[in-house]
């Protein structure tokens, strides 16, 4: 409740996802194309057309616009537009009904296989295997010889090749969520298996389904185009897209029209439900929507209305000024750092507070262009390293300044560190980024910074895999990367969160006794005043993305001036407080309102 009402952000007007999918320019021409195409289809009883399977030898093979038949006729004087529009109504309903039919099956083969696992997981995906086995196209071509031509055999061949490809999708999200707590969750409470899956497990892999429809049902009208094309499909007088094909390829070039016809709507028709299908998906995958899924660029997009001062004079190891970074969401950037300054002098250490999401990584990211883009966006200021803004550098100067005048400390090294390479040849990897050394020497230079970290016994453990070592160890691995190449500063991002008390305490210690030795600047990202107390000179305090307050820790400690600032303070225990703590703390809380 008092995190709520501290960290939660003026509500944003989001679009909806009609509004997301229309702004979409492809995808919005898409759905108009497949909406008039179903209209057209779902009324073709109604529609003055004449009747398909009437035919008129004499007026064979008419052109497009004769008297009475818009579109022309084919080779046995039926009328092109009535037979397109009522075959369009055949592809339709096959294609979408072999969509649905392997959805259903597909879905509910991979929702058992991945929740089940084990043999009934081995058995069912053989099966999927074995069908997959075969080229899809011949393995519908057998099963329509083996049951027979015709339009209902040709949806059921179709349906069935298409089976895996649900299978495979559904069962790898299955089994990512089926060890998720809230299912774990859901059967401690007595739940069944087979309600875990329908109340548990299916909702969350209904988006997946949906979208592997839209994105396959184009495909499936085409796969029943061409068995019709071969003649395996719809059957005379019954007429789809791709019989129509069929049926005209002896005139091909006596009468283009009766072939290229049909192509052309069946290319429109794929080409607009794979458009919408697109669209779709972007709009159900928020991910996909701001792009956050994208490979990143190498440093973050920069769009500043004003151009800060490329240099400036007499100034200390870090300057930030007015630094605003924002993200950006497919309708508009959300700030998430606001018009933030602060300074760095030599040897010093500034902690930067706040609670969770005020935007302490952000800013440590922002400042050597790390927010990954999209969807981030640097919308103003500066950021000076030794004088020089830094923003303002060609991509390739930005980059060989990361690692080695500003270095990266991050909080849980098991997820920075790579978990197949030993972590000597890790660190010697970030010597080698910047230093032209040989092999050997880099790994003896690996060897060192071990041992300056305190790492124990660092000749055998220079050939550790990350998992062999604890947190302590790893995060210390992760202190030697970051001074591989003696940077000024060290942008430390809650490097001891993930640690209990003790370790902690020991890096913290082992920061402060490099930044004494070496006079780097350190920059400290924490959410905890007790750390702040411990170690840093100066502090700066976020919330909502504005730095608050800063000065001098003891200043600060001593005589807060902001009302989160004493909040802050007072919820860092003493020891043996006790219940005393809370009396100490609720009252600030409920002034605030909290
Ligand atoms: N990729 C992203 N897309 C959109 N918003 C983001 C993204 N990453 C971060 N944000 C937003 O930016 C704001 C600041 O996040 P940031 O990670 O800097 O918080 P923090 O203060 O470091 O929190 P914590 O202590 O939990 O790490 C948050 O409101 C967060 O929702």
């Amino acid at each position: 409740m008092t995190e709520m009402a501290l960290t939660t952000p003026a509500p944003r007007k989001r679009r909806s996802n009609w509004q997301l999918l229309m702004a979409n320019r492809l995808a919005a021409v898409g759905l108009f194309l497949f909406a008039f195409i179903v209209v057209l289809a779902v009324l073709a009883p109604i529609l003055p057309l004449p009747n398909p399977d009437i035919t008129d030898q004499p007026n064979r093979l008419l052109p497009p616009l004769s008297q009475g038949h818009w579109l022309g006729t084919d080779h046995l004087g039926r009328d092109i537009l009535s037979r397109l529009i009522w075959g369009t109504q055949v592809s339709l309903l096959v294609g979408i009904s072999a969509t649905a039919l392997a959805a259903i099956f597909g879905s509910l083969i991979g929702l058992v296989a991945g929740y089940a696992r084990g043999a009934t997981d081995s058995v069912l995906m053989r099966f999927v295997d074995m069908l997959m086995a075969f080229p899809y196209i011949l393995l519908a071509i057998a099963i329509v010889a083996a049951l027979g031509p015709g339009l209902l055999n040709a949806l059921y061949a179709i349906a069935i090749v298409n089976i895996p490809f649900f299978a495979r999708n559904i069962r790898g999200v299955t089994v990512s969520i089926r060890s998720r707590e809230f299912v774990d969750a859901a059967r401690l409470s007595g739940k069944g298996h087979v309600a875990v899956l329908f109340t548990e497990v299916l909702p969350n892999v209904l988006p997946v389904i949906v979208i592997t429809m839209s994105t396959t049902v184009g495909w499936m009208i085409l796969e029943t185009a061409g068995l019709s094309f071969l003649g395996l499909g719809a059957q005379p007088p019954t007429s789809d897209l791709g019989s129509m094909l069929g049926q005209a390829r002896a005139q091909l070039f006596t009468a283009p029209h009766a072939s290229i016809i049909p192509g052309i709507m069946i290319f429109v028709l794929v080409m607009s439900i794979n458009l919408l299908g697109d669209g779709i998906r972007d709009v159900l995958d928020p991910r996909l929507r701001s792009g956050a899924l994208n490979r990143p660029m190498p440093i973050t997009k920069i769009e500043r209305k004003t151009q800060p001062p490329a240099k400036m004079e007499n100034s200390p190891a870090l300057v930030v000024e007015n630094l605003s970074t924002g993200f950006d969401t497919g309708d508009s950037i959300t700030p998430a750092v606001r018009d933030i300054s602060f300074r760095l002098d030599k040897g010093e250490c500034l902690g930067l507070i706040g609670e969770s999401g005020s935007g302490k990584s952000v800013t440590a990211l922002s400042l050597m262009g790390l927010v990954a883009s999209p969807p981030g966006v640097i919308t103003g200021g500066g950021v000076y390293v030794g004088g020089q803004e830094v923003l303002c550098l060609p991509e390739q100067q930005l980059i060989g300044l990361r690692g080695a005048r500003v270095a990266y400390v991050f909080q849980d090294p098991l997820t920075t560190l790579h978990p197949l390479f030993p972590v000597g040849e890790q660190i010697a990897e970030a010597v080698l980024a910047h230093k032209p050394l040989g092999k050997q020497a880099a790994l003896a230079r690996a060897m060192e910074l071990m041992d300056t970290v305190g790492i124990r016994d660092a000749s055998s453990r220079i050939k550790a895999y990350p998992h062999e070592l604890s947190g302590g160890q790893r995060q210390r691995i992760g202190i030697a990367m970051a001074l591989a190449n003696d940077p000024d500063i060290i942008i430390a991002d809650e490097p001891t969160t993930a640690l209990d008390v003790t370790v902690q305490a020991r890096i913290l210690e082992l920061l402060h006794d490099l930044r004494r030795q070496r006079g780097l600047a350190l920059l400290l990202i924490t959410h905890d005043f007790g750390v702040v107390a411990q170690v840093c000179d100066r502090v700066a305090v976020m919330k909502d993305g504005l730095i608050v307050e800063q000065g001098e820790t003891g200043a600060v400690l001593r005589n807060p001036q902001h009302d989160y600032t004493r909040r802050l303070i007072a919820c860092v225990p003493e020891l043996g407080e006790g219940h005393a703590f809370l009396d100490r703390v609720q009252p600030l809380f409920e002034r605030a309102g909290a």
